[in-house]
């Protein structure tokens, strides 16, 4: 730092000068009359004769031109009798600077100290004075050439000074200031790690008080920099001073379980429910996580699986049905036929889908029923289970039968004709409808003497959400079509949203559990997805085969 240094070696330059002709004029007033030679270029000498009432005036060429700036070379050193002695009188500028020098004493009074602090450039120093600034300015020199970095801070000075009283008790007013200076410029002198010398500082260098606060301020500082000791120790005086201190004695509040003033009424009740709830929601996870286990623990047969992985049910990648062969574009991919020219179609497929579906009657209650002429093949299941989407997927006429994502669309039970001999009826789901409970209560009995008492009805679909599973309501119309010993066939949906080991799983779940004990249950389970088409035409062609079958 070149340009630092160089400020920093021109303000030394700058103290050094100031205090040879400050100790020159302090070291010739302590015994009357002296003669001092200073060495400053353009001074002349200095002589003050003063013994009892002996006044002279004395030249002192302290300052060049350029450093004063005002035309005057010197300033005039004045004696005057008194009756407390000989005061000599150093007018500087006239009006900035006066000094008087008590000459019985041989004490200095600065007078510009009471008027402006900021006047305290050129005021005398003592002969210790002088010896510590001379060594304080040594050691600036040595700072600013760049050998002393490593040296303490300049500002910790010689701790013995004999000196001035007088100026001691005047000072007194600005030890807040100085030893703000002080704090800030050690902060300079840590953080920087170079010497910052300002004006303030300057000033600062000539006083004793000064020198031992700041010392004490650097010292302060420096150790609570280095591994913030300062803060231990403080902290362990604190915690001392605590302990001394009598302790607070904690306030116990003691309460009487038989006082019910400040008890909430309510507060045994809700605590007693909210147990007899939280048993039961704890029951009802254990239940849960037990049913799940259960139905990890399910190890599928082997033809079931071979079934699963050959259908490509359950969840796959797009990539899988690409690799098979299946145009990913089309909806339901497994169940197009890809490249397929009419003629190859209408070969594979089953002659009964080709037909086109026909809605020809809403049925809300039982009498609105239409005249059972054609068999009927029935789609029953919980609300959003996919029912009216399987009726698309199956003609593969998809917009016919109205779908929705919300639970609950289908209102109605809904026939449509397919063909000259089948329809298709698609009934309002049960369970969890976003509908009032006497509305879906009423559905269930409508679809419950549909179930039990059509005479048309050749087939229901029970659809079961793979995912989920069979919930009560469907063993509620399994028991239902049991006893009316109407024929029905589970059919597993939505198989695209599980994995492939799951649909197998629940297959069998099924058909081992459920299904074993029933008599009007028909085999196999099918498992289908409307939207990829898995399964679907497996479950045409079982649909079909009721048709060719059905007598006239
Ligand atoms: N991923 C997937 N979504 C399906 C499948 N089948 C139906 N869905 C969706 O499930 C939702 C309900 O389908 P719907 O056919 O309206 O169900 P629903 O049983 O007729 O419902 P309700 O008429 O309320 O009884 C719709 O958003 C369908 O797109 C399927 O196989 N796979
Ligand atoms: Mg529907």
């Amino acid at each position: 730092m070149p340009v630092e240094r160089r400020s920093i070696r021109g303000t030394a330059r700058k103290v050094h000068r100031n205090l040879k002709v400050a100790a020159a004029k302090s070291g010739g007033l302590v015994d009357g009359v002296r003669t001092l030679e200073l060495k400053k270029k353009g001074s002349k000498k200095v002589q003050i004769s003063g013994n009892n009432g002996d006044v002279s005036y004395v030249n002192v060429f302290q300052k060049s031109n350029k450093s004063s700036g005002k035309g005057k070379k010197g300033e005039k050193l004045k004696s005057r009798t008194g009756n407390d002695g000989l005061e000599a009188v150093v007018d500087r500028n006239s009006s900035q600077k006066r000094k008087r020098i008590n000459a019985d004493t041989g004490k200095f009074v600065d007078r510009t100290l009471e008027g402006n602090q900021k006047k305290y450039k050129s005021k005398p120093v003592f002969k210790d004075e002088k010896r510590i600034l001379q060594s304080i300015s040594d050691k600036a020199s040595k700072v600013a050439k760049g050998k002393g970095r490593d040296e303490k801070p300049l500002f910790i000075g010689s701790s013995k000074f004999s000196g001035n009283d007088v100026l001691v008790q005047k000072n007194q007013r600005r030890k807040v200031k100085t030893a703000d200076a002080a704090g800030n410029a050690s902060k300079n002198i840590l953080r920087n790690g170079t010497l910052n010398i300002t004006k303030k500082t300057k000033a600062l260098f000539t006083e004793k008080k000064f020198m031992s606060h700041r010392k004490h301020a650097v010292d302060s500082v420096v150790k609570h920099q280095k591994k913030g000791t300062l803060g231990r120790k403080s902290l362990a005086v604190d915690s001392e001073l605590k302990e001394d201190l009598p302790k607070k004695k904690k306030r116990v509040i003691r309460l009487d379980r038989h006082d019910i003033s400040n008890k909430r009424l309510n507060d045994d009740l809700s605590s007693r429910g909210d147990s007899v709830q939280k048993k039961q929601l704890e029951s009802k996870i254990d239940v849960e996580m037990s049913n799940n286990a259960k139905f990890r623990a399910i190890c599928p047969s082997s033809s079931i699986l071979s079934f699963v992985e050959d259908n490509l049910l359950g969840r796959r990648r797009e990539i899988e049905f690409r690799r098979a062969g299946y145009n990913t574009e089309l909806s339901a991919p497994l169940d197009n036929i890809p490249f397929s020219t009419s003629s190859e179609r209408e070969r594979i497929e089953v002659p009964v889908f080709r037909n086109k579906l026909e809605f020809f009657a809403a049925a809300k209650i039982s009498s609105s029923f239409p005249s059972p002429d054609l068999p009927e093949i029935a789609f029953a299941g919980r609300s959003n289970v996919g029912k009216s989407s399987l009726l698309n997927a199956l003609t593969r006429q998809w917009g016919v039968v109205r779908t929705s994502d919300k639970p609950g669309l289908t209102q109605t039970i809904n026939f449509f004709k397919l063909g000259p001999k089948l329809s298709l009826v698609d009934l309002p789901g049960y369970g969890f409808a976003y509908a009032k409970d006497e509305v879906k209560e009423s559905w269930e009995e409508l679809v419950k003497e549909y179930v039990s008492t059509r005479v048309s009805l050749k087939r229901v679909c029970l659809l079961i959400d793979t995912k989920w599973g069979m919930k009560p309501r469907d063993h509620e119309l399994i028991q239902l079509m049991e006893r009316s010993q109407t024929k029905y066939q589970i059919v597993l949906t939505k198989t695209d949203l599980v994995f492939p080991i799951t649909v197998a799983r629940r297959a069998m779940q099924i058909e081992e559990v459920s299904l074993n004990a029933s008599k009007s249950v028909i085999q196999p389970l099918m498992m289908v997805s409307s939207s990829t088409g898995a399964g679907i035409r497996s479950l045409r062609t079982v649909l079909a085969n009721i048709v060719r079958f059905v007598k006239h």
